[in-house]
């Protein structure tokens, strides 16, 4: 149980996921690439926090240590005060359900299900019921009030990619990594997906963590980290996307 072995945090903080000196080592000998040196991340809560940086810099490994979905090779992760990389198989997955959501570039919806079934599929994974007032909100509020008996196959890149979102939201999660989530969209419906990321922190207060290479979209977070070679190299708090790419520009980070 994820009770039982959860570490609780003498120490109250704002951070609802806090990383701490986490390295992590691809391999091993003369071909081990050490992909992240020391990371310290505090995200917090009800905020939206982009992670950006150069191919290769980092992102995906650290988003995915952050999501309890890879273990780091040194250091400590904490999602709500608990100690993540201490847990079991088991206890992290039934963490995971409890406390996260994820948004892919790709979707990730199951092909034979419905918008609505994929949308309710966390919780029917976990056994819980849905509030269907919060169900019947969340569905308006992504715009699928009239798709949701269509299969992904049926929908547009966009509607896609607000089931997945609805779909993040749902269990109503400590907090939602996003990863890339507009990297396979067209520029109106990015702009569209943005607003919606951006008004589920506002309405929701809902913590989330956005990796992404655009510019646009980190102009929507609140807080911004930039990576490089495995570090964070800038932390910066909301900035414009002309601050954006001047600060890519002055810290070489094409
Ligand atoms: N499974 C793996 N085995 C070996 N090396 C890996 C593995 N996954 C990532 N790497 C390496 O770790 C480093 C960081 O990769 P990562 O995918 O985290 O970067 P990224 O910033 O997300 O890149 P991109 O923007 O291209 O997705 C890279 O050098 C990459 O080649």
């Amino acid at each position: 149980m994820i009770g039982t072995d959860a570490q609780p945090n003498e120490t109250t903080s704002a951070a609802v996921v806090l990383a701490d000196e986490v390295t992590r080592v691809y391999g091993e000998g003369d071909t081990a690439v050490h992909a992240l040196h020391g990371v310290s991340v505090e995200v917090d809560t009800g905020q939206l926090t982009a992670v950006m940086g150069p191919s290769g810099s980092g992102k995906s490994t650290l988003m995915h240590i952050l999501a309890g979905l890879d273990r780091p090779t040194t250091g400590s992760v904490r999602i709500d005060d608990i100690e993540i990389t201490t847990l079991g198989d088991d206890d992290l997955t039934k963490l995971r359900r409890r406390h996260i959501g994820f948004i892919f570039q790709f979707f990730n919806l199951l092909p034979m299900l419905t918008a609505r079934e994929n949308v309710l599929l966390p919780l029917t994974i976990a056994g819980r019921q849905v509030d269907p007032a919060y169900f019947d909100e969340l569905i308006a509020r992504v715009g699928l009030t009239d798709r949701l008996s269509h299969r992904p196959a049926e929908l547009s890149g966009g509607q896609q990619q607000r089931v997945a979102i609805a779909r993040a939201l749902v269990s109503r999660p400590t907090v939602v990594f996003a990863d890339e989530p507009t990297g396979n969209l067209d520029s109106r419906t990015s702009a569209e997906i943005l607003d919606l990321l951006r008004q589920s922190v506002e309405e929701y207060g809902q913590t989330t963590v956005m990796v992404t290479h655009d510019a646009r979209a980190a102009a929507m977070a609140d807080r911004v980290l930039f990576l490089a070679d495995g570090r964070i190299v800038k932390e910066t708090g909301r900035i414009s996307q002309h601050e954006i790419l001047q600060m890519i520009d002055t810290l070489d980070l094409q």
